[in-house]
């Protein structure tokens, strides 16, 4: 397996796209890829584990790694929580070699662009908005109100696809994962 020089890949797209799933699959396919573990102020769902999935700290954690620079970037994201790139980790896989795949919302990519510009900047793409629902409604993982919320922040996103260097549609997992790594020179000798 060989890699082309380390760069930073940024993965956004609307909720419920899929950008978790395709990570996991790059995680698990390509154990190569480091995935960055965002900070988070949201509470955990079922079977989200601290420090796998986030890092759940109160807001007066993330304050703190806010003020204190220790973040690469961050949003409130929906409305609601707060999301940040904890810096330290990135930078030093980065200056390892690793090539390391940042998997953040539409705020949080704008702000990478403005800091690191040579990074890749990769939107995932739903088939279709009906499809997109269907996920959202089909995960389980919220309420009507917060459903109703995230497709508001869904239609915002989807319409700045064009900012991004790629656009992957997600219609089948193993392609959209194998289209992500593709863009991210992961290759196979
Ligand atoms: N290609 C696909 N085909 C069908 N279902 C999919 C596909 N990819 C993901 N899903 C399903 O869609 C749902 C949402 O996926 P996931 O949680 O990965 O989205 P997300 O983009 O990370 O969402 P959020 O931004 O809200 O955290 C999950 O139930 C997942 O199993
Ligand atoms: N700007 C950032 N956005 C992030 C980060 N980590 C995750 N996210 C985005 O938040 C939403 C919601 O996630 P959920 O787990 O509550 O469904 C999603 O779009 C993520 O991509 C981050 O570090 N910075």
């Amino acid at each position: 397996m060989t890699t082309t020089p380390a760069r930073l890949t940024v993965l956004a797209g609307p909720t419920a796209v899929g950008k978790g799933t395709v990570s996991a699959d790059v995680r698990a396919r390509y154990p190569e890829v480091w995935l960055s573990v965002s900070a988070t102020t949201r509470a955990p769902r079922p079977g989200e584990i601290d420090g796998v999935h986030y890092h759940f700290v109160s807001a007066e954690e993330f304050d703190r790694m806010a003020q204190s620079g220790e973040l690469l970037e961050w949003a409130v994201v929906h409305g609601r929580n707060r999301y940040g790139t904890p810096r330290g980790p990135v930078e030093e896989r980065l200056a390892a070699g690793v090539p390391t795949l940042l998997e953040i919302d539409l705020q949080g990519a704008r702000q990478v662009r403005e800091s690191m510009p040579d990074a890749r900047f990769v939107f995932l793409a739903p088939p279709s908005f009906d499809e997109l629902v269907r996920r959202l409604v089909g995960r389980g993982t919220e309420g009507a109100e917060e459903r109703e919320r995230r497709l508001q922040t869904a239609r915002v996103e989807l319409a700045a696809a064009s900012e991004f260097d790629h656009v992957i549609v997600n219609d089948e997992v193993t392609r959209a994962t194998d289209e992500l790594v593709h863009v991210m020179g992961v290759v196979r000798a």
